[in-house]
C-alpha cells in the first residue's frame, strides 16, 4: 500500500469517506505492485524533467512537432522511460507506453512509429539481410514511416496502386506512383522527419504478373540533411484536428530504384533472375496493432471520467427547498450519463489485459511450432475476430464517454484547460487508423456467419478461448423466451449478469440465423454476393459483431471479479451488472423482432428498475472507483479534475496566470469603442 500515495484532502473527501471499499486495494486489483512501481517512477521522472513541462501558451504547428521530437529523444535517452530490458520485458513496455500515452498521444505515436514499429516489421517480415536496418535503428541513425494508405484508397487495400516492378538488369525494384490518387498519404512521421519508409506496393515480376502487396524498405530522405532523394516527392499534410505533435505526410515515387534486398521477404521473395518464390505465410503478426489499440480507449476513458466524476462530485446546482444545493453527481440523470462508462472502463481494462495475454500465448505457440495447426488456426481466428471487435468498440466507447463527460461538466467543460478537447481530438483518430472501425467490425460478423453456416458439422468448443462454445447449443438458445419473471426485482447482481449472458447467447444465435436468412432471401431475389453482404450490415451483421464481443467482455470481467479480493467483489458485481444491463437494453429491437419478448414489456421495466437501483448503489463508491484509475494531476492536466477537488481554486489560478489574461489586448487601440457611425 506504501506504493500508492494518499490523495490530498478537499471537497472530494465527502464521497471518499462513503466508499464501501479501500480504493488502494482496488488499484491493486487493476494493476500489479510491480506495474505501479514502474509507473510511479516514470510519472515522477516526467513530472520533474523540464522538457515535459506543459507549455503555458498555444504552440505553432512547427513548435509542437519540434517539442514532441525533442521529448521523444529524451524518452529514448532515459533509463527510466526506455530501460535496456524494455524489449525483453513486454509488460514493462506496456506500462511505460501507458504512462507516455497519459501524457501525450503524439509522443507515443512518434516514439512507436519512427523506431519500434519498423523494428517489429523487420523481426516479423524481414530476414537476415535486413539486419543492417535493425542495427541502424538501434543506433538511432534512421527513422521510419509506415506507408500503406493512398489518396484514393484506404480500407480497400487490394485496390492500392503503388507499383514495385522488378528490373533484372539492375537487380532492383522500381517504385512508381502512377498519379496523385496513388500517392501514399497519412503516414506518421513522413511529413518532415522519416529517413526511410516501409512502403506497401503491388509487386510485379518481369513477366508482368502482379503478386499483390508487399513491403519494401525505402530510403526516402538523407538522414543528415533531411532532404528527399531525387525521384521522391514528399509533402506534409499540415495541421490536423488532433495529434499535431506528429507530422503526417504524402509521398510519390517517380521510377525510383531500390535494391532487390529491400523487399521484406519472409512471406515472398523475387530471385535475382526475376522469379517469385513464396515459402509460407506468417499468421502471427496481423493482430498486434489492433490488440494494442484496444487499450488506448482505456487511457482516454480514464482521463475523461476522472475529470467528469470528480467535477460532478463538487459542482453544486439546485437542491431540495431550504437544504442547500447538492452536487450534480447526486442527480440520477447525471449518474446514468457517466456510470455506464465507468463500468465500461473497468470491463474494457480487464478485457484488454486478458486479450494481450492471450495474444501473447498465441504468438508464442506460433513461434514454438509444436502446436497442432488446427488449434493454432482456431486460436488465430478467435483473436482476429475479437480484436476486430474490440478496437472499434474501445474507440467508440471512449469517443462517447469523452463527449458525455464534456457535457456533464457544463460550460467549464468547454474550457481548453478542462482537457476534454485534446482527449477528444486525439482519441478520434483511433476510430479510423489501423482499420476504419465500421469496416473492421465487418470481419467479426463475417467470421461468425461462416461458423453459423457450418454449425451442423462444427464442434464450437474447439475454439481455445471459448468465445463461441455456446453455438453448440443454438437450438436451446433459439427457443429461449423472457418470462415476466426475467430480471425480477429480487435478482442478485450475479444472477442478473448470468441472465444477461444467456440473453447474449440468444442474441448471437438469433442474429446469425436472421442474417443468414436475410442473405438467402436476397440471394433468391437475384442480388450478387457484394450487395447481399452490404445489405445485411445495418440491423443485422453490425449488431452481431457487437453482441458477440459484449458477451466476451462480460464473461472475462466476471472471471476477473472471481479472482478479486472479497472486499471488492460487491462493487465490482454492481459495475458489471450495470454494464451488462445497459448494453443488453441497447438491443431491444432484436428481442422484439426475434420473439424473445412476447407481448408484455415488464422485463424492460425490470431492467430499468435494476439500472436505477445500481446507479444509486454505485454513487457512494463512484469517486473512489475512478480514483483507482486516475493518473497524477500533472498527467490529467485539467483544472476540473485534480485529486484535491478544489476546482474553483485551480480555475482561478489558471485564469490569472495565463499569459495575457489580465493585460490589455496588444491591439487594444483598434478595439476601443470608436467604431465610425454611419449616421
Ligand atoms: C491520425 C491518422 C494517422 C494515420 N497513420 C497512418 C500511417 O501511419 N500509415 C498509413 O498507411 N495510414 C495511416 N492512416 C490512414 C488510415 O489507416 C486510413 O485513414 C484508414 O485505414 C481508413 O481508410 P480511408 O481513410 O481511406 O477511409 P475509407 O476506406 O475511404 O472510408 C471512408 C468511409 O467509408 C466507409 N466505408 C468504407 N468501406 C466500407 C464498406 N465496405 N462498408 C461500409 N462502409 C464503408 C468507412 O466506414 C468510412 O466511414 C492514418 C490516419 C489517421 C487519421
Amino acid at each position: 500500500m506504501d506504493l500508492i500515495p494518499d490523495l490530498p484532502s478537499g471537497p472530494l473527501d465527502v464521497y471518499r469517506k462513503q466508499a464501501s471499499f479501500n480504493w488502494k486495494k482496488m488499484k491493486l486489483f487493476l494493476e500489479s505492485p510491480e506495474d505501479i512501481e514502474i509507473a510511479n517512477e516514470a510519472f515522477k521522472y516526467m513530472e520533474e524533467e523540464p522538457i515535459f513541462q506543459h507549455p503555458d501558451r498555444d504552440l505553432t504547428l512547427e513548435e509542437e512537432r519540434h517539442l514532441t521530437f525533442q521529448r521523444m529523444k529524451k524518452v529514448y535517452n532515459s533509463d527510466i522511460l526506455y530501460p535496456d530490458d524494455l524489449f525483453m520485458n513486454r509488460n514493462k513496455h506496456r506500462v511505460l507506453n501507458n504512462v507516455i500515452s497519459l501524457y501525450d498521444w503524439s509522443l507515443l505515436a512518434r516514439k512507436s512509429l519512427l523506431i519500434e514499429f519498423p523494428m517489429g516489421a523487420f523481426l516479423g517480415l524481414g530476414t537476415d539481410r535486413h539486419r543492417k536496418f535493425i542495427n541502424s535503428l538501434m543506433n538511432r541513425e534512421i527513422g521510419f514511416a509506415f506507408c500503406l494508405t493512398e489518396i484514393s484508397h484506404g480500407s480497400n487495400t487490394k485496390a492500392l496502386r503503388t507499383e514495385a516492378r522488378y528490373d533484372i538488369e539492375s537487380e532492383s525494384f522500381i517504385l512508381h506512383t502512377p498519379d496523385f490518387e496513388a500517392a501514399k498519404c497519412w503516414a506518421g512521421c513522413l511529413g518532415k522527419t522519416a529517413s526511410h519508409c516501409l512502403v506497401f506496393a503491388q509487386l510485379y515480376t518481369p513477366d508482368g504478373v502482379c503478386h499483390g502487396l508487399h513491403n519494401f524498405v525505402t530510403p526516402v530522405r538523407d538522414p543528415q540533411t533531411l532532404q528527399p532523394y531525387p525521384g521522391v516527392t514528399i509533402f506534409d499534410m499540415g495541421a490536423k484536428i488532433g495529434l499535431n505533435g506528429m507530422d503526417n505526410g504524402v509521398i510519390m515515387f517517380n521510377h525510383y530504384k531500390i535494391p532487390r534486398e529491400n523487399l521484406l521477404n519472409k512471406t515472398g521473395d523475387v530471385t535475382v533472375d526475376g522469379k517469385y518464390v513464396s515459402p509460407f505465410k506468417d499468421p502471427s503478426k496481423r493482430f498486434e496493432g489492433r490488440v494494442g489499440i484496444t487499450e488506448f480507449g482505456v487511457i482516454n476513458l480514464t482521463k475523461a471520467l476522472t475529470i467528469s466524476i470528480r467535477y460532478s462530485a463538487v459542482r453544486r446546482q439546485f437542491g431540495p427547498e431550504n437544504q442547500g444545493e447538492i452536487p450534480v453527481l447526486e442527480y440520477p440523470l447525471q449518474q446514468y450519463r457517466l456510470f455506464p462508462y465507468l463500468s465500461g472502463l473497468y470491463v474494457l481494462h480487464c478485457f484488454s489485459v486478458k486479450l494481450k495475454d492471450r495474444n501473447m500465448s498465441f504468438r508464442l505457440a506460433v513461434m514454438g511450432g509444436s502446436e497442432d495447426p488446427d488449434y493454432l488456426a482456431n486460436f488465430g481466428q478467435e483473436i482476429h475476430a475479437l480484436s476486430c471487435f474490440s478496437k472499434p468498440y474501445s474507440g467508440w466507447m471512449a469517443r462517447d464517454a469523452v463527449q458525455e463527460s464534456r457535457e456533464a461538466c457544463g460550460g467549464h467543460g468547454y474550457l481548453k484547460a478542462a482537457g476534454f478537447g485534446k482527449i477528444r481530438n486525439d482519441n478520434d483518430a483511433n476510430c479510423t487508423y489501423e482499420g476504419d472501425n465500421n469496416v473492421l467490425l465487418q470481419q467479426t460478423s463475417n467470421w461468425l456467419l461462416s461458423l453459423w453456416v457450418a454449425r451442423q458439422r462444427t464442434d464450437f468448443t474447439r475454439f481455445p478461448m471459448g468465445t463461441v462454445s455456446y453455438l453448440n447449443q443454438y437450438n436451446k438458445y433459439l427457443n429461449m423466451k423472457w418470462s415476466s419473471d426475467t430480471f425480477n426485482r429480487n435478482l442478485k447482481d450475479e444472477d442478473i449478469i448470468q441472465t444477461c449472458l444467456d440473453t447474449y447467447c440468444w442474441l448471437v444465435c438469433w442474429l446469425c440465423k436472421a442474417t443468414s436468412q436475410d442473405m438467402e432471401t436476397l440471394k433468391s431475389s437475384g442480388k450478387n454476393k457484394f450487395d447481399i453482404k452490404n445489405n445485411c450490415q445495418i440491423f443485422r451483421a453490425h449488431n452481431l459483431s457487437l453482441a458477440y464481443g459484449e458477451r466476451v467482455f462480460i464473461t472475462w470481467f466476471l472471471e476477473s471479479i472471481k479472482e478479486a479480493d472479497v472486499s471488492l467483489q460487491i462493487p465490482l458485481y454492481r459495475l458489471l451488472a450495470l454494464f451488462s444491463l445497459t448494453r443488453v437494453l441497447k438491443h431491444v429491437s432484436s428481442y422484439v423482432e426475434g420473439g424473445l419478448i412476447n407481448g408484455e414489456n415488464v422485463v424492460i421495466t425490470n431492467i430499468e428498475e435494476h439500472i436505477t437501483r445500481l446507479l444509486s448503489e454505485i454513487l457512494p463508491d463512484s469517486v473512489s472507483l475512478i480514483d483507482a484509475f486516475a493518473p497524477p494531476d500533472f498527467f490529467l492536466n485539467s483544472v476540473l479534475g485534480n485529486a484535491d477537488g478544489r476546482v474553483y481554486e485551480h480555475m482561478y489560478r489558471k485564469m490569472l496566470t495565463s499569459p495575457g489574461s489580465v493585460t490589455r489586448d496588444t491591439n487594444w487601440q483598434e478595439m476601443r469603442y470608436n467604431i465610425p457611425s454611419k449616421l
